[in-house]
């Protein structure tokens, strides 16, 4: 199944640079690897703002929610998914 996910990033003032860097760092690994695999099919920077939009291929919400929860930026994270359907006019199956 194919989701459109929306993640914010916020990360508190309280976070240090260094961990920050660090998760940020371990995020960027997870998502080349989930990449890599086929699960992460996009990965779009929302212009001006630390945000983003993906398309994951994964075999349900529970596949989707297992990987986004293990995402190492989860805890500052707002996500929202709008699960896909194909459209009947797409001229190539997505
Ligand atoms: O920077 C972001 O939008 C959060 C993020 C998702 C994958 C990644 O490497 O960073």
């Amino acid at each position: 199944m194919l989701y459109l996910v929306h993640m914010i990033v916020r990360i508190p003032d309280t976070v240090a640079a260094e961990r920050a860097d660090a998760l940020k760092a371990d995020e960027k690994a997870m998502a080349q690897r989930l990449q890599r695999e086929g699960k992460w099919r996009h990965l779009w920077r929302v212009a001006g703002e630390y945000a983003n939009y993906s398309v994951f291929d994964v075999a349900g919400n529970d596949e989707l929610h297992q990987l986004l929860s293990a995402l190492p930026l989860f805890p500052f994270m707002q996500i929202s998914v709008t699960p896909l359907a194909q459209h009947p006019s797409a001229i190539a199956p997505n």
